[in-house]
């Protein structure tokens, strides 16, 4: 099954016909568009009752969100859905994933390694297709209040959130969410930001309890993101084979912050250091609560202000074809 999402920044017609056309010479291809924020998420939920062997993707990550989190809840009133669970691998269970980058940043795309383009990307995928190549990836859970919601490569707490936020405002008066909008507003927001008052204590089994964060980055693979061409790695070591890291800041002044950025921005797979950073790395499971409420971030998509998240390993979740 193929899903595209024809309102995801970089598709267009053109790149969703020559995909078609590509797939549907290679296997027999189910095309639906999506029609409306979540409806990848029923169609993917659809593919995994009806036993699909993979779900490809054409949009940006908030669709593919949508579709991992599809893939592994069942799909109202199917809960018994018998899984195909074989020898305790829970991601032969499900469809594989398939992803062609239409969005604004791909992050999960890029960080998988596809190019980001989505002709080279059907390139490398219809090869990965011929040789029956399949990685198998963790994915991260959030859990609050009674919600959950799986994400591909980061969560956040805090000020990240806040500028997710305040580009998703944007972009609902008609904007594009670039690189530029995103580094312009994060220059603006930090002015507003609170950098007295840290809310977040950092918990978690076998964890020491880390208070006084004023932001926390958790993350599934690295990097966290690009700007433009570059990528951004505050949590080198994260990986889709490992648990979950996290980076919580504990001072937001320029001159903890100004170091930090260039370390992110510069340095491979050197981890940044400093007394008022908190990291974690390869963890199964931790929690943030927090004094008051604090904006929440899931694969870039603004989930409202909360008080207390816990964050959960899940390995071996998904195969991707790449
Ligand atoms: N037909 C539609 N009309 C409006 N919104 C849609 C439609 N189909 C899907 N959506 C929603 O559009 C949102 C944005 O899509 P997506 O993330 O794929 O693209 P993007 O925002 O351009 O990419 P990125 O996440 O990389 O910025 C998703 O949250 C999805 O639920």
């Amino acid at each position: 099954m193929l899903l595209v999402n024809p309102k995801a920044t970089t598709t267009n017609a053109r790149t969703r016909d020559v995909l078609i056309r590509a797939l549907g010479a290679a296997v027999e291809l189910a095309v639906e568009e999506t029609r409306y924020r979540g409806h990848a998420a029923r169609l993917a939920a659809t593919a995994r009752a009806k036993d699909y062997d993979v779900v490809a993707v054409l949009g940006g990550d908030g669709t593919i969100n949508e579709t991992v989190n599809g893939l592994l809840n069942p799909v109202d009133g199917d809960a018994q859905a018998a899984p195909r669970d074989v020898a305790g691998d829970p991601s032969t269970g499900r469809p594989a994933l398939i992803v062609i980058p239409g969005g604004s940043a791909n992050v999960f795309a890029r960080a998988l390694g596809l190019p980001n383009d989505p002709v080279e990307a059907t390139g490398a995928v219809l090869e990965a297709l011929r040789e029956g190549r399949r990685r198998t990836v963790g994915l991260g859970q959030a859990l609050w209040e009674g919600q959950s919601r799986y994400f591909t490569f980061c969560a956040g707490m805090g000020y990240d959130a806040e500028v997710v936020r305040a580009v998703e405002g944007l972009r609902g008066t008609g904007r594009k969410a670039t690189p530029a909008r995103y580094v312009n507003t994060a220059l603006r927001h930090y002015l507003a930001t609170d950098k007295r008052h840290p809310a977040m204590t950092v918990t978690g089994p076998g964890i020491p309890a880390a208070e006084g964060v004023f932001m926390a980055i958790i993350s599934n693979t690295s990097p966290w993101t690009y700007v433009g061409t570059r990528p951004v790695r505050p949590t080198p070591w994260a990986s889709f084979e490992t648990g979950l890291d996290l980076l919580g800041l504990r001072r937001m002044g320029l001159v903890s912050l100004a170091p930090l950025i260039q370390h992110i921005l510069t340095e491979s797979d050197t981890l940044p250091s400093g007394k008022h950073l908190v990291q974690l790395h390869d963890e199964a499971e931790f929690t943030l609560t927090a004094r008051r409420p604090v904006a929440f971030q899931l694969d870039g998509d603004y989930l409202g202000e909360r008080e207390s998240v816990t964050f959960r390993s899940t390995p071996n979740a998904l195969q991707v074809l790449v």
